[in-house]
């Protein structure tokens, strides 16, 4: 059975370590927007081969509210290709390929299902637009903690050392059409930390989050979200811009702003991603948007 691919809006993105069944399973009754089934990083070696089992029993099994991708092991290694067969064969919505550092390795995996592509070591940053460039890469999603130990940076609260990079990852999606995700946020017990990082990741352009635990969907939810309240707003500016442009006017104002076309094309993204994430919530059955 194929799971639902991409196509709304990605607040959230859980990973689930794919030798934890209770953890799979408690997967499917949570609200991020869409999970990453893990059998990389999260899974020592000894287990690769039981969390592969897992992975497919768990897809083929279906019944999931939202896509369900799978991160495989590297392409340098002994899992990878047999990772990549079972998830091809058993209807992931898509494939996460860890350290992705050039093209090649991109278009090598992006074929029968859409890829995203992590960009976690220095090359991945220096070559992110070429990989956000090849046609089957859906997304790229930053993983921070392989890219602090590779560039030796240390913790900082406002990620200052990995803003280049962060913003590299971002500018290379966007200008290729693309969903950048942020990274992981390790504390799990640490919510204003984890609610200071989803501002700033939204900040730079993100589209959502990757996420490690149940207690962060929320909050990456509400951080990367629409409230009521700002698709009222955008509402009020497109009404705005199109009285004013019916009167004839190239622009005009609205609450004392200037409005021309760009603010009138965001506040019709903004009322886009709400309605999508309304369809999402009503399709999932899952929490309302705030
Ligand atoms: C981080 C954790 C190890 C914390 O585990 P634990 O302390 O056991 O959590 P809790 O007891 O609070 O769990 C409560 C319940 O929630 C379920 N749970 C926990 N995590 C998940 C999850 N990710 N998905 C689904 N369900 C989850 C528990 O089963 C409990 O359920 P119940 O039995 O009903 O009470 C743990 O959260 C964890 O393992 N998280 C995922 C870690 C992971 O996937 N890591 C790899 C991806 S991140 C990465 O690799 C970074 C990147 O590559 C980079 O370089 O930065
Ligand atoms: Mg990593």
């Amino acid at each position: 059975m194929t799971s639902r691919a991409v196509s709304g809006p990605v607040r959230s993105m859980l990973y689930v370590p794919g030798d934890k069944p209770r953890a799979i399973e408690k997967a499917r009754t949570l609200d991020a927007d869409a999970v990453i089934l893990d059998l990389e990083d999260a899974v020592a070696p000894e287990h690769k081969a039981e969390a592969r089992a897992n992975v497919r029993a768990a897809l083929l099994a279906g019944g999931w509210r939202v896509p369900v991708l799978v991160r495989v092991n590297g392409l340098n290694t002994e899992w990878e290709h047999e990772d990549r067969e079972m998830a091809l064969l058993s209807g992931a919505s898509g494939l996460v390929l860890p350290k992705v550092e050039d093209d090649r390795a991109a278009s090598q995996l992006a074929l029968g299902c859409p890829l995203w592509a992590m960009i976690e070591t220095p090359a991945g940053v220096l070559n992110a637009p070429a990989i956000a460039a090849v046609p089957g890469v859906a997304g790229l999603l930053v993983g921070a903690n392989d890219l602090a130990r590779v560039l030796r940076t240390r913790p900082h609260p406002e990620r200052l050392p990995l803003l280049h990079a962060l913003s590299a990852v971002v500018l290379a999606a966007r200008a290729h059409g693309k969903l950048p995700l942020d990274a992981v946020f390790n504390d799990v017990r640490d919510p204003a930390g984890f609610a200071r990082e989803c501002e700033g990741g939204r900040a730079l352009g993100f589209a959502g989050k990757t996420v490690i635990h149940p207690d962060q969907i929320a909050p990456a939810n509400a951080a990367y979200g629409v409230t009521d309240e700002q698709a009222r707003q955008a509402q009020a500016l497109l009404d705005a811009w199109a009285h004013g442009r019916a009167s004839g006017k190239s622009v005009v104002t609205h609450g004392g702003a200037l409005v021309e076309q760009m603010h009138a094309d965001e506040a019709q993204e903004v009322l886009t991603l709400w309605a999508a994430t309304q369809q999402a919530i009503q399709e999932s059955g899952a929490e309302s948007s705030h």
